[in-house]
C-alpha cells in the first residue's frame, strides 16, 4: 500500500463482538474524541492531547461492533479544503495521485478510496465531508443539523457542523449513518426521533418515507420512479466544462430511471459564501480562545505576562489560515463592525433558508454538482484563500440552511472523480439517499 499519509495516529480501538458494524474497520477524523488516542484537530496546538472520553459517536460505533483503526488527517481545525492546512503534512488522493482529496475530512475520504478502512467518519461545516467525497471518487453524507450528536467533537463553528458518514457506497454510508443518528442526552441541540420524524414527514411529502427515523440503508434501493429533482439553476452556472457535462450526465441517467427534473433559483446563494466565512470564522474565533497553553495547546516555559505568554503560544501552536480566520472572526465581532459583518451574515443565513424552503416546495430533493471544479494537484491553490473559499459555493449553502446532502459520485472529468451533490429538506435524509442510489 502506498503511503498517502491518511492517519494522524494508527490504532486499533476493538468495539464489542456483535453489532451492524462487527468486522467493519472504521476511520476516525481527528478532531472527534477518543479516550486514550491523542486527537489532534491536525494541529501542533494540539499535537499531544490525549482525551479523557469518547465522543458519543465514538462510543456508538463501539457498541455497533466497529473496530476504529486511527485518527485521520485533516485541514487544522477543519480550516480549508484539501487537507494542505494540516501541521501533520498532506494527503495523497488515492483515487486521484498527485492531487488533494479535498478536505478538511481528507482524510477520511482517502482512508475509503484507498482501502485503509472500510467507512470513516468526517465532519462538515462548509463541505468538509461532501468536498472529500466528491473528490476521492467516494459517497459521503452531511446529516441534518441535529441529527447526529456533536458531544466529543473538537468544535470550530458549532452553528454549522455536523459529523457524518464517508463510504464506497451509498448504502454502506446510510448504515452507518443509522448507527451513529439519533438523540443524545450529552448535546442539547439534537432533536428528538419523533419530532424529528414529523419535520420530515410534513416537509418531505415522501408517501415512501420508511416509518422509522432511522433504517437509512434501507432506502438505498434505487426506487426513484416519480421523484422530482430540483435544479438550482445558481449552482450549475459557472462550474467546469467538463464537471458540468458529467452532472448533465447523470441528470439524463436520473430521467431514464423515471425522474422529472425542474429547474429552481435560489437567488440568494450569491451571499452564501461570505456569509457563510464571517459565520464560521467568527464562531471559530471564540471557539479557539481556549488554546493559550494554560487550559489547552502548545506551553512552553515563555516569558513574560499572561498576555505575552498567550501570545507565544498562539503564535506556535497555530497555522497561517487558522491565524488568518481568527483574526477576521474577532474582527466581524468587534463592537462597531459587528452589525456590519456578523448581523448582516446572519440576515442572508435567514434568506437562503427561505429560498431552500421555497425550492422544497417544487421539487422532493435538489441537485447540482457538489464541487465546481475536478480535484486540484498538491500544492496548486495553497496561495490562493480566496479562490478556495469560492471552491465551496455549492457545499456552504446547505450548512447555513441546517439541511441533509450527500455527495455520490457521478464520472470523471480528464480521470479526476465528480461528485453530484442531492440536498433534502430537513430531516429528509430517506430522499437523499434513495436519489443517491439510483446513481450507483
Ligand atoms: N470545514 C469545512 O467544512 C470546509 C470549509 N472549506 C472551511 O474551511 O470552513
Amino acid at each position: 500500500m502506498a503511503d498517502e499519509n491518511v492517519f494522524i495516529t494508527e490504532a486499533t480501538i476493538e468495539g464489542a463482538e456483535d453489532g451492524p458494524l462487527a468486522g467493519k474497520r472504521v476511520a476516525v477524523k481527528d478532531n472527534i474524541s477518543t479516550e486514550g488516542v491523542r486527537t489532534t484537530c491536525g494541529s501542533d496546538m494540539l499535537a499531544d492531547y490525549v482525551p479523557p472520553y469518547d465522543a458519543t459517536v465514538v462510543q456508538r460505533l463501539k457498541a455497533a461492533g466497529a473496530t476504529i483503526v486511527g485518527k485521520t488527517n485533516m485541514d487544522e481545525f477543519g480550516m480549508g479544503s484539501t487537507t494542505e492546512t494540516s501541521a501533520f503534512g498532506p494527503t495523497d488522493n488515492p483515487a486521484a495521485p498527485g492531487h488533494v482529496p479535498g478536505g478538511s475530512s481528507g482524510g477520511s475520504a482517502a482512508a475509503v478510496a484507498g482501502d485503509y478502512a472500510d467507512l470513516a467518519l468526517g465532519t462538515d461545516t462548509g463541505g468538509s465531508i461532501r468536498n472529500p467525497a466528491a473528490f476521492c471518487g467516494v459517497v459521503g453524507i452531511k446529516p441534518t443539523y441535529g441529527l447526529v450528536s456533536r458531544y466529543g467533537l473538537v468544535a470550530y463553528a458549532n452553528s454549522l457542523e455536523q459529523i457524518g458518514p464517508l463510504a464506497p457506497t451509498v448504502e454502506e454510508a446510510a448504515a452507518l449513518l443509522d448507527v451513529v443518528a439519533g438523540p443524545d442526552d450529552n448535546d442539547a441541540t439534537t432533536r428528538q426521533e419523533s419530532e424529528a420524524r414529523r419535520a420530515s414527514d410534513s416537509r418531505a411529502g415522501d408517501a415512501r418515507e420508511t416509518g422509522a427515523n432511522s433504517n437509512y440503508a434501507d432506502a438505498a434501493d434505487g426506487d426513484v420512479e416519480g421523484l422530482t429533482v430540483g435544479v438550482p439553476t445558481e449552482l450549475v452556472e459557472g462550474v467546469d466544462e467538463g464537471v458540468r457535462e458529467s452532472f448533465e450526465a447523470a441528470l439524463d441517467d436520473l430521467r431514464d430511471q423515471g425522474v422529472e427534473t425542474v429547474d429552481v433559483s435560489l437567488p440568494s446563494v450569491e451571499t452564501a459564501v461570505q456569509a457563510y466565512y464571517v459565520v464560521a470564522m467568527s464562531e471559530a474565533s471564540s471557539n479557539l480562545a481556549r488554546y493559550d497553553g494554560v487550559r489547552y495547546g502548545v506551553s512552553g516555559g515563555y516569558e513574560g505576562n499572561w498576555n505575552e505568554s498567550f501570545a507565544d503560544s498562539r503564535e506556535e501552536g497555530f497555522g497561517e489560515e487558522v491565524k488568518r480566520r481568527v483574526l477576521l472572526g474577532t474582527y466581524a465581532l468587534s463592537a462597531g463592525y459587528h452589525d456590519k459583518y456578523y448581523a448582516k451574515a446572519q440576515d442572508a443565513r435567514a434568506w437562503i433558508q427561505r429560498d431552500f424552503d421555497a425550492a422544497f416546495d417544487e421539487a422532493d430533493v435538489l441537485a447540482s454538482p457538489t464541487m465546481p471544479v475536478p480535484p486540484f494537484e498538491l500544492g496548486e491553490s495553497l496561495d490562493d484563500p480566496l479562490q478556495l473559499y469560492l471552491a465551496d459555493a455549492n457545499t456552504v449553502p446547505v450548512n447555513l440552511a441546517n439541511l441533509p446532502a450527500i455527495s455520490v459520485p457521478a464520472g470523471e472529468t480528464d480521470g479526476l472523480p465528480v461528485g453530484m451533490q442531492f440536498v433534502g429538506p430537513a430531516f429528509g435524509e430517506h430522499a437523499i439517499v434513495r436519489a443517491a442510489s439510483a446513481l450507483e
